[in-house]
């Protein structure tokens, strides 16, 4: 690429671009779920999110050259024609990965589902499912891991057996094709062998869960606890699979403001591989001043408040449950309130940010929550 500045088409929603890539041209904000080839006349680079479907319709006859997706999931990128049209891409592999996983315990905090006695079954084993499972080994936790791909990985089971465990968590991506598709990967027949006494969270992707076939099962009046983050058609979702859940929330698992920096960092420096160049210094959410938490109650209690005054998922299902009581009412259609829910998510620090303040807790609690990444 030339050595003039470049111009940089970014999607409205991801932070600290002006700040990780304003020195290198000039950058045009837009809104990405609805981002039109037309918008990108001109454009050397575009940074997008996961709504923002990558494909020849949008790119061919741009002079695009470079993809940055500050994402983990590539789902939304077609990969084959960018690198058979020469367009070189880069997602933000494991960016985000710690915020999901604090998010599921957290989930699990809010529903006062004590962790340390129940098994795991985890349905891929990547960054996210990986960083879960290493969390659990070092709890003492049991459990099996369900990964097509990773067949040495010690928790290795079938899906069957992982879909039996007390708390199931999805942490695949959605794949379309080759051996292991993962569309409804949860049909009707696997979703029945998950225990009524159990616990689901699903935090890879929506449609990995046959939502239907979840509706059904949780309409009869039995069925597992159930936290979902990620839904299918999104982000027009299904009404009345979120009444039934006991968590829903809209997407946002990975939105710590540590996640979605890394994010950005990511892509710049790949970026500046493609370029050959180095890059400046970058925004971060370190540095912050430690956030003091106190300690109430003991034992499991004590873990879970320490967890919720951290980041609390029930008000981000409050939320999502407003705006469908907005689009219930006619005054705003869900998928708008959706994305808006998304578009002004509040700012949320990881746990790293926090420092338990009171000794009220015991030697055992201080070291499990040490696990957690709270100290
Ligand atoms: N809810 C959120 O906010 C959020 C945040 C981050 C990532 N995600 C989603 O979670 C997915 C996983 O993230 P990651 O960082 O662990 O990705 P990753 O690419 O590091 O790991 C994915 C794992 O899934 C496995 N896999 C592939 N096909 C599978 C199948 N059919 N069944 C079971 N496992 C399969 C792969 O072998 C791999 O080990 C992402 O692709 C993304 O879609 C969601
Ligand atoms: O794939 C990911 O990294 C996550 O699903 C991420 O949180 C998606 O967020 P979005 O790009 O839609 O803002």
């Amino acid at each position: 690429m030339s050595e003039r500045p470049l111009s940089i088409v970014a999607d409205e929603n991801i932070p600290a671009v002006e700040e990780c890539f304003g020195d290198l041209g000039e950058i045009t904000r837009v809104a990405g779920r609805n981002l039109k080839a037309s918008q990108l006349v001109g454009a050397d680079i575009l940074l997008v999110r996961s709504v923002t479907e990558v494909n020849g319709e949008l790119l061919s006859g741009s002079p695009v050259r470079f993809v940055g997706s500050c994402t983990i999931g590539t789902d939304h990128l077609d990969i084959d024609w960018m690198e058979k049209h020469g367009v070189a891409w880069s997602a933000a592999p494991g960016c985000n990965a710690n915020s999901v996983v604090e998010y599921v315990f957290c989930a699990l905090a809010a529903l006062g589902v004590d962790w340390r006695r129940r098994s795991f079954g985890i349905v891929g084993c990547g960054n996210v499912g990986g960083l879960l499972q290493r969390r659990l080994h070092s709890l003492d936790i049991e459990c099996a891991v369900y990964d097509p791909w990773l067949p040495d990985n010690p928790d290795s089971a079938s899906l069957h057996t992982v879909l039996e465990r007390d708390v199931v968590c999805l942490h695949a991506p959605l794949v379309g094709g080759g051996p292991h598709p993962s569309h409804h990967l949860l049909g009707p027949d696997e979703i029945a062998l998950l225990r009524d006494d159990a616990v689901l969270v699903s935090a890879g992707r929506g449609a990995v869960v046959d939502n239907r076939a979840l509706r059904a099962r949780l309409q009869d009046g039995d069925g597992p606890a159930t936290v979902l983050d990620v839904w299918e058609n999104e982000p027009d979702i299904d009404l009345d699979l979120l009444q039934l859940v006991d968590i829903g929330t809209p997407h946002i698992a990975g939105y710590s403001m540590d996640g979605k920096l890394a994010g950005t960092r990511m892509v710049r420096a790949a970026l500046d591989r493609f370029l050959g160049s180095s890059a400046p210094d970058e925004a971060t959410a370190d540095g912050a001043p430690a956030l003091p938490l106190s300690t109430e109650g003991q034992g499991f209690a004590a873990m879970a408040g320490l967890l919720l005054q951290a980041y609390d998922p029930r008000a981000d299902d409050l939320r999502l449950r407003a705006a469908a009581e907005r689009a219930a009412a006619g005054s705003e259609p869900m998928a708008q309130g959706f994305d808006r829910l998304r578009k002004e998510y509040p700012e949320r620090l990881e746990f790293s940010h926090f420092h338990i303040q009171d000794a009220g807790l015991g030697e055992a609690e201080r070291r499990q929550l040490a696990v957690l990444g709270l100290l």
